[in-house]
């Protein structure tokens, strides 16, 4: 299997970098190929701006969409761009992995959501039964890839819970999971959280890895979280008595929650 991983912290050295060290080594020696786009490394551009779309004049209005989609048919896209959308097909699984920052991405990765993600590329692709929309959720260019998020937090577990303060983990993280990876056709596996990391040991390290490591060996064969397909599919609402089944069996196909000890 093919492996991305998109890395968004800006430290190495990080408590994210060598959980990316683990990462990459533990996939590599199960057989699969890791690429991994290191964006502070690789210096980024997160901002979608003219110089992306050098054919519209000076005095022109830029209209992102219609650029975006002449240029991506043309061909035309800046160089960075083309080489991260190869990434992504080449990829069977993608993994974002970051640090929770105000409740989401650091910006440097959402900025390459905004660049990478051309229309006609994940927004814009196919016509399905609604002409409207094209393919998405569940559909389009990313359709039969699995995507995963790998995020750390400071916040506590329980913050995070079903009636946490903070909210709970899949609602701060469903713009991602949804917006972000279903969208685009991607069948999304339930997030990898490691909560409450700011002063872990190395007994915890090692506890946090094993834990990743483990979720790692399931990318191939985890049931991903059952969002709704845009266009048919076999989508129901389910019952209470599915939902209170799925709860008692442990598949609720929601995150599987990893609490620093
Ligand atoms: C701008 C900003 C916004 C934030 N917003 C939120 C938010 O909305 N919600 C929230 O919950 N949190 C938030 N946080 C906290 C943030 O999510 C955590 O600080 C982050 O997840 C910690 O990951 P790190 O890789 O930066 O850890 P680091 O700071 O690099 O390391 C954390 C700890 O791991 C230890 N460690 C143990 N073993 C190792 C090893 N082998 N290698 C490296 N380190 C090791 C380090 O010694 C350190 O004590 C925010 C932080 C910032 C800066």
């Amino acid at each position: 299997m093919n492996v991305l991983i998109v890395f968004a912290h800006p430290e190495r050295h990080s408590l994210n970098g060598a959980l990316l060290d683990v990462a990459v080594r533990d996939l590599e020696a199960q057989g699969h190929k890791v690429q991994v786009s290191d964006l502070y490394r690789l210096q980024w551009k997160p901002a979608v701006d003219r110089s992306d779309f050098p054919d519209v004049g000076q005095g022109d209005r830029l209209k992102v969409a219609s650029a975006s989609a002449r240029d991506f048919t043309a061909g035309n896209l800046t160089e960075d761009v083309k080489a991260e959308q190869e990434k992504l097909l080449w990829a069977d699984t993608v993994i974002f992995q970051f640090p929770l920052w105000w409740f989401s991405m650091p910006a440097i990765l959402k900025g390459w959501i905004d660049r990478v993600y051309a229309c006609g590329f994940a927004y814009g692709v196919g016509e399905h039964n609604d002409k409207r929309w094209g393919d998405r959720y569940g559909e389009g260019k990313m359709a039969g890839k699995r995507a995963m998020l790998v995020v750390t937090t400071g916040g506590w577990p329980e913050h995070y819970s079903a009636r946490g303060i903070n909210g709970p983990i899949d609602d701060v993280l469903f713009h991602i999971t949804h917006g972000m990876l279903f969208y685009p056709g991607f069948a999304v596996l339930p997030s990898f959280v490691a909560y409450r990391v700011d002063r872990l040991n190395e007994a915890q390290f090692a506890d946090v890895s094993a834990q990743l490591c483990s979720r790692l060996r399931e990318l191939e064969t985890a049931s991903p979280i059952a969002y709704r397909n845009q266009n048919g599919g076999d989508y129901q609402i389910p019952s209470m008595e599915l939902l209170e089944g799925l709860e008692k069996s442990g598949e609720t196909g929601f995150s599987l929650h990893v609490a620093a000890p």
